[in-house]
C-alpha cells in the first residue's frame, strides 16, 4: 500500500524546483534534483567561474544557490595565487579585476573601521554568526556588495543560504519565490535565509512590503544595499527592523591597500619615487619570459586621490591603464625615456590617469574638478548656450556627480540669473529636484537636462538678485545700530504695546481706494531705491 501511503502524506514544495510533492517523497526528490541544479549551474557557468564565484556565495544570479558548495580561495592573497601561472594580460581578461579580487574573508576588508573594527557590533555579530538585518548605505564602490559577500561566506559555514536578488531588475514574484523557498527551508531543514538586495532603493515602497512580514517573523533576514539616503527611499516599517550600517568613502589610504594587493597579486613590481624597487609591494612576476611590469609608486598614490573613495573606479582604471601600456609597450623599453634604471613596460602617473579617465571620465567629486564644472555649466546657461550647457551637465553626471546637488544648484540659478523674466523658472527647477529625488540616476539625467535646456533658453533677469544684494550691502556697510522697525509698522498685541505707540497710525491698505501714502522704510532710508540702475 506504499502508493496510497503516499497520496495521504501532506504535500511539501521541493525548495530547489518548488514542485508539490508527498513528503515520503521529498528526499529521493531532492537528491535528482540537487544532482539536475549542480550539472545545470556547472554546465552554464563552467567550472573555473563557478569556482570564483564561490557556490553559494552572494554574486550573479537570482535563484538561490543550494547546497553550499566548495567556497573560492578565501582570501585576495589565495586569489593572487589563483592567478599565479598565466600571463599577466591573461590575467586582465574576462571578469573585471575588481570582482576578481573581491575578498571573502573580514580580515581582507580594508577600512571602514567604524563599523567593522575591533570591538564594534557588526564585528561581534558577524563572528557570533548572528546576522541581523541590515541596511547598507554607502556611496559607490566603498564595499557594501564586498561586505554582503563576506556575510555570505562566513554565514556558509554554519550552513545559513545566502540568496542574492538586484533591485534593478528583480521582479515582486522572484521576492515571493525566494520568500517561499526560505519557508520551506525553513519548515524542512530548520535552515536559514539571508536575501542580500542590491540597490534596494530602487525596489518601490509596495515592492518592498512583500518582504516586512517574512523579515519581521525571521524567515528571511535582509541585507540591503543602497547609495541613497535610506530614510527616504527604504519602507519606513522595513527599516525599523533593520540596523542601518552606514559606510564612508574609502580614504586613500585604505585605496592605496586595495591598489597594491591589486599590483601585487598581478605581478607587477612597483617603483619609489627614487625609481628604485619598493619591496613590499613587488609581486612575482607570472611568466618569466614576459617583459617585467613598473608601475611608479605615485601612480598609485595619484589613482588612490583621484578614485574618490571608490574601490572599483581605482581597480578599474588601473586594469585599463596596465592593458593599454602592455598593448602598446609590448617592445618598448622604457627604461631610456623615465630616466631609471629598468627595462620592460612602465606605468606613470599620466597613464593611470588615463586609464581613470577612459573607466570612469575624470572628475574629482570632491575637489577642484567639481567647482569647475558646475561653474562652466552655471555661465554657459547664463550665456544661453544649450549646447555648452548639457556638455558640462553630462561631464558632471558621467563624472558620478551627485544629481541632487547638480538640481540644488539649478534652483539657485532660477532666481539668481532668470528671475522675474520667468519666475516659472523656479517651479521648474524645484521640480526637477524632486524628480531626480524620486527616481535617481541614470533615469533622473535627462530631467535635469530638460530643466538645463529650459534654463538656457530662458530670458534673463538679474534684478532681484542685485537688488538684494544691494540690499545686505547697505545692512553690511550701515554705521552704528541699526534703525528702529517705524512704531506704524509694529503689531500691536497687548495693551502695553498700544499705550507704547505701536501700530498708531498704521494705514490698512485695503481700506484705502486710492493709493495709500505710508512710509515703509526706516526713516532714515527714506526714499532708498535698491533697484536703481538694476533693471535687466
Ligand atoms: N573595503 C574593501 N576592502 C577591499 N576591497 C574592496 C573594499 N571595498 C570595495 N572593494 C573592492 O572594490 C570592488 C567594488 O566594491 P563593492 O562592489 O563592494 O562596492 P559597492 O559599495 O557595493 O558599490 P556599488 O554601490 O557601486 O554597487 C570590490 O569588488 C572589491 O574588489
Amino acid at each position: 500500500m506504499e502508493g496510497s501511503g503516499a497520496q495521504d502524506a501532506p504535500l511539501v514544495s521541493c525548495p530547489v524546483c518548488l514542485c508539490e510533492l508527498p513528503a515520503t517523497h521529498i528526499n529521493a526528490h531532492l537528491d535528482g534534483c540537487l544532482q539536475e541544479q549542480e550539472n545545470a549551474a556547472l554546465r552554464a557557468l563552467g567550472g573555473r567561474q563557478q569556482q570564483q564565484r564561490g557556490g553559494g556565495g552572494a554574486e550573479g544570479g537570482q535563484g538561490p544557490r543550494w547546497p553550499p558548495r566548495p567556497g573560492p580561495p578565501a582570501s585576495p592573497e589565495s586569489q593572487a595565487a589563483a592567478l599565479r601561472g598565466e600571463t599577466l594580460a591573461q590575467k586582465l581578461e574576462g571578469k573585471p579585476l575588481a570582482d576578481k579580487l573581491r575578498p571573502d574573508a573580514l580580515g581582507d576588508y580594508v577600512g571602514q573601521d567604524q563599523v567593522l573594527g575591533e570591538q564594534t557590533l557588526l564585528r561581534s555579530l558577524l563572528e557570533a554568526h548572528e546576522i541581523p538585518s541590515l541596511i547598507l548605505w554607502g556611496p559607490p564602490g566603498c564595499g557594501k556588495t564586498t561586505l554582503a559577500h563576506i556575510i555570505a561566506s562566513n554565514s556558509k559555514k554554519n550552513g545559513t543560504r545566502f540568496v542574492t536578488l538586484s533591485a534593478t531588475s528583480a521582479k515582486t514574484n522572484d521576492v515571493r519565490d525566494v520568500i517561499k523557498q526560505a519557508e520551506n527551508e525553513k519548515r524542512l531543514f530548520k535552515r536559514k535565509t539571508i536575501l542580500f538586495i542590491d540597490e534596494i532603493h530602487r525596489f518601490n515602497k509596495s515592492q518592498q512590503d512583500t518582504f516586512l512580514p517574512h523579515v519581521e517573523c525571521g524567515t528571511v533576514t535582509l541585507i540591503g544595499a543602497t547609495t541613497e539616503n535610506p530614510s527616504f527611499q527604504v519602507n519606513s516599517a522595513l527599516l525599523s527592523r533593520c540596523r542601518v550600517i552606514v559606510l564612508e568613502k574609502l580614504s586613500v589610504e585604505a585605496m592605496e591597500v586595495i591598489l597594491k594587493r591589486a599590483i601585487k597579486s598581478l605581478g607587477i613590481r612597483m617603483l619609489g619615487q627614487d625609481k628604485q624597487h619598493t619591496g613590499s609591494a613587488n609581486g612575482s612576476n607570472s611568466k618569466s619570459s614576459e617583459p617585467p611590469v613598473y608601475i611608479e609608486e605615485k601612480a598609485v598614490s595619484t589613482l588612490a586621490f583621484l578614485c574618490d573613495g571608490d574601490a572599483r573606479t581605482a581597480l578599474n582604471g588601473l586594469q585599463l591603464a596596465v592593458q593599454a601600456r602592455l598593448t602598446a609597450g609590448q617592445t618598448s623599453h622604457q627604461a631610456s625615456t623615465q630616466g631609471c634604471s629598468v627595462d620592460g613596460v612602465f606605468i606613470t602617473e599620466d597613464h593611470v590617469k588615463e586609464g581613470l579617465q577612459r573607466s570612469h571620465i575624470l572628475y574629482d567629486r570632491a575637489g577642484e574638478e567639481h567647482y569647475n564644472c558646475i561653474s562652466a555649466l552655471h555661465k554657459s546657461m547664463r550665456g544661453s548656450d544649450e549646447n555648452a550647457s548639457l556638455y558640462w551637465l553630462a561631464r558632471m553626471l558621467e563624472g558620478g556627480e551627485d544629481p541632487l546637488y547638480v538640481a540644488r544648484r539649478l534652483v539657485r540659478f532660477a532666481s539668481e540669473d532668470i528671475g522675474m523674466a520667468d519666475p516659472l523658472a523656479l517651479t521648474q527647477a524645484v521640480a526637477a529636484y524632486q524628480g531626480c529625488h524620486f527616481i535617481g540616476m541614470p533615469e533622473c539625467e535627462v530631467i535635469l537636462a530638460q530643466c538645463v535646456v529650459y534654463f538656457a533658453r530662458a530670458p534673463k533677469s538679474i534684478e532681484v538678485y542685485s537688488a538684494y544684494s544691494n540690499v545686505k550691502a547697505c545692512l553690511r556697510n550701515h554705521q552704528g545700530p541699526l534703525p528702529p522697525v517705524p512704531l506704524h509698522l509694529r503689531n500691536a498685541p497687548t495693551r502695553l504695546m498700544k499705550d507704547l505707540g505701536y501700530g498708531k497710525g498704521y494705514k490698512y491698505n485695503p481700506m484705502y481706494k486710492e493709493p495709500v501714502e505710508q512710509e515703509y522704510l526706516p526713516k532714515e532710508l527714506k526714499g532708498m531705491d535698491f533697484f536703481k540702475g538694476n533693471k535687466m
